[in-house]
């Protein structure tokens, strides 16, 4: 699918919000474009901003300054009705599942068609096929305090798809799944977005999340867009400093190098790691000492970085040097201050 036509536009969004204790600014001059079709990942640690921007997106906040536009409207000026249709346009999945403990699944699905004033009947046999599309389409009675953790996130993802979203907002969805069940709703989220091109906002804490089933990614730090991109790209070589923290692992900050020559080798995707050692080895004729890796396997290509102890025989090092310019493998220098 091309993803050439923006969805949602955040113009120098920001927001602000009074407490007893003085303002907070959660948000500050974000701006950001999400493609229709596409699967968009933000992440941040705690406290960035992340559960804020997708609350300004589905306007559950409004934010105190900038703008958010949906197919090119601006969202605050829309009228009620225009407001109500936008969000009825943005289905949304959380951490907690946020089910109905009272309904059973079938009615828990039926409710947001119910509320958008779809006919009883239509919506129950339209609520059976989502279950169906979610795969428990046999427990259409049982209540959410019967299924596990797992099936109650496929329940609320049948809900939020209900009303035919063209955006599905999942703010934290795995946060309390174990791996192999993060997994599966993973690749239904995914499968969703496929096969009903519907948009999906990813919000996490987790990088493994985002390497998972994002194209896009936009990192989120003190209410700021430190860095966005394609996932490939940011996770080759992220450049923020909390890019790299999440990306790469904080370690390398406090490991101590001593005062050999380094170099830093960037594997952006483009080289699996094995050779490009092994053959670095064989052109210097010396064996290299690895001080630091942080690597990944995205999709069968490495992705990370590694510190490398060049040869203290200066021939010797440019002899590896030499080869890693030959194979195009990015490098540099680093000394003490490795990040
Ligand atoms: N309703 C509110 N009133 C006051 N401050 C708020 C409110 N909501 C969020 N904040 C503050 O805004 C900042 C961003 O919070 P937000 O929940 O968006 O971060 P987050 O990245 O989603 O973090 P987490 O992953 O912990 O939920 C925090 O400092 C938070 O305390």
């Amino acid at each position: 699918m091309a993803l050439e036509e923006t969805i949602i536009q955040l113009k120098h969004m920001g927001k602000e919000f009074k407490t007893a204790n003085g303002p907070v600014k959660a948000l500050d001059d974000i701006n950001l474009e999400i493609k229709r079709g596409e699967i968009f990942g933000i992440i941040g640690l705690s406290g960035a901003g992340k559960s804020t921007l997708v609350r300004c997106i589905n306007m559950l906040e409004i934010p105190t300054s900038g703008e958010v536009l949906f197919e090119g409207e601006n969202l605050a000026a829309l009228s009620e009705a225009g407001q109500r249709k936008a969000r009825q346009s943005m289905g949304m999945i959380f951490q907690q599942f946020n089910l109905l403990a009272q309904r059973n699944i079938l009615r828990n699905v039926c409710f947001p068609m119910e509320i958008a004033g779809v006919p009883k009947q239509q919506a129950k046999a339209r609520a059976m096929e989502l279950l169906k599309l979610v795969g428990l389409e046999d427990r259409a009675k049982a209540y959410p305090a019967q299924l596990s953790g797992g099936q109650r996130q496929r329940v609320a993802i049948a809900r939020a798809i209900a009303t035919n979203p063209k955006v599905l907002l999942c703010d934290e969805a795995t946060s309390a799944l174990d791996p192999n069940t993060t997994k599966s709703i993973l690749e239904l989220i995914k499968q969703i977005n496929r096969d009903l091109g519907i948009t999906v906002i990813v919000i996490t804490h987790e990088m493994a999340v985002i390497e998972a089933i994002c194209d896009r990614v936009a990192i989120i730090d003190h209410s700021q867009i430190a860095e966005f991109g394609r996932v490939s790209e940011i996770f080759s070589e992220p450049k923020s400093k909390i890019g790299r923290q999440l990306i790469l692992g904080d370690a390398v900050e406090n490991v101590k190098f001593d005062k050999s020559r380094k170099i830093r080798i960037t594997f952006d995707g483009r080289s699996s790691m094995e050779p490009v050692l092994a053959n670095m080895i064989l052109a210097s004729k010396v064996p290299v000492n690895i001080l630091y890796a942080s690597t990944k396997d995205i999709g069968g290509t490495a992705y990370g970085q590694m510190i490398i102890q060049l040869p203290e025989d200066e021939a010797d090092a440019a002899r590896a040097l030499h080869y890693l310019k030959t194979v195009q493998v990015p490098y540099e220098e680093v000394n003490g201050d490795v990040i």
